[in-house]
């Protein structure tokens, strides 16, 4: 059985591995911290860890990415796309009106992960705008944080599975911004995975660092791409971190690593003094709609 390192039960992370893997059962590693999902599988403790890389209205997991680049060295084995439903949930009977609906504009802190609450401004906006806003670790450890402090007006925002898990009341549905919010995870380990589903297409992730100071250099390795043909679907500039105003490029391009064309760029690149990481070349999936 996989051994899988993936934050706490009920996080939509982990609904997205068990949607992944096809009902598989798989030996599930819940850490509390991003950090430590990472270090399970750099320790040799798990053989894959679950990271959110993406996010359709929030974009880039940055704090992720840049574990990802700068904090491990683990290559990508697959990734797939899987819906962010979020909900409120509390204790029902703290925010009922006579009428037996609930009143928001009772609520006095919403808790989530960082990424989740900026998914539900409209929502939060309209109907408690006088409530706190805290970012935990997960969308699950707001679940259990809610529920370990009832009276207290507190909600969190999460997933179905988290409020069932904890006996919590869903107090509304589906509070997204936009309905098609969709999280892109991606699978690491030190071995390809075996994945029980028809993949869409393979795609490999590229880091990309510029000699410094080389005007038009971006552009010569966007046309090393470009001539080839080779399809980007992604291309963010992340600060190396070592002095302001020094990027890397991460590059996704639909091609295995291995094919002519890539190995044609990649060398193309090179040979413009360019450095070139592979973080890895991996199957897709996409989830159906729902
Ligand atoms: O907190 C969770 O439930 C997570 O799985 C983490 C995470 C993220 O890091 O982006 C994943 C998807 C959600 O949209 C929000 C949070």
């Amino acid at each position: 059985m996989k051994r899988i390192a993936v934050l706490p039960e009920g996080s939509v992370s982990h609904e997205a591995i068990d949607f992944l893997f096809n009902g598989e059962p798989l030996d599930l590693l819940h850490s509390k911290l991003i950090s430590d999902v990472f270090r399970a599988t750099d320790s040799g403790n798990a053989q894959y860890s679950v990271i959110p890389i993406e996010n359709t209205i929030e974009g880039s997991v940055s704090l992720h990415m840049d574990w990802l680049v700068n904090e491990v060295d683990i290559p990508m084995q697959a990734e797939w796309v899987y819906p962010s439903i979020q909900n409120v949930i509390g204790h029902g009977s703290e925010f009922k009106t006579e009428s037996g609906e609930y009143d928001f504009s009772k609520i006095t802190k919403i808790m989530s992960h960082p990424v989740a609450i900026p998914q539900c401004q409209n929502f939060i906006r309209l109907h408690s705008p006088g409530a706190d806003l805290e970012g935990v670790n997960s969308t699950a450890e707001a679940v259990e944080i809610v529920k370990k402090n009832p009276g207290k007006g507190w909600v969190a925002i999460g997933t179905k599975l988290a409020a069932q898990k904890h006996g919590l009341d869903i107090m509304a549905e589906r509070v997204t911004d936009h309905d098609n919010n969709y999280t892109r995870f991606v699978l690491i380990g030190h071995e390809p995975v075996n994945i029980p589903r028809e993949s869409d297409h393979v795609k490999t992730s590229l880091l990309v660092t510029l000699p410094e100071d080389a005007p038009g250099a971006l552009h010569q390795v966007l046309s090393a791409f470009a001539w080839r043909k080779l399809n980007l679907t992604r291309l963010e500039s992340r600060p190396t971190k070592k002095r302001l105003g020094s990027y890397y490029f991460y590059i996704d391009v639909v091609e295995t690593v291995d094919s002519v064309l890539l190995t044609a760029a990649m060398a193309e690149i090179e040979a413009l003094n360019c450095q070139v990481r592979v973080l890895g070349s991996y199957p897709c999936y996409t989830y159906p709609s729902r």
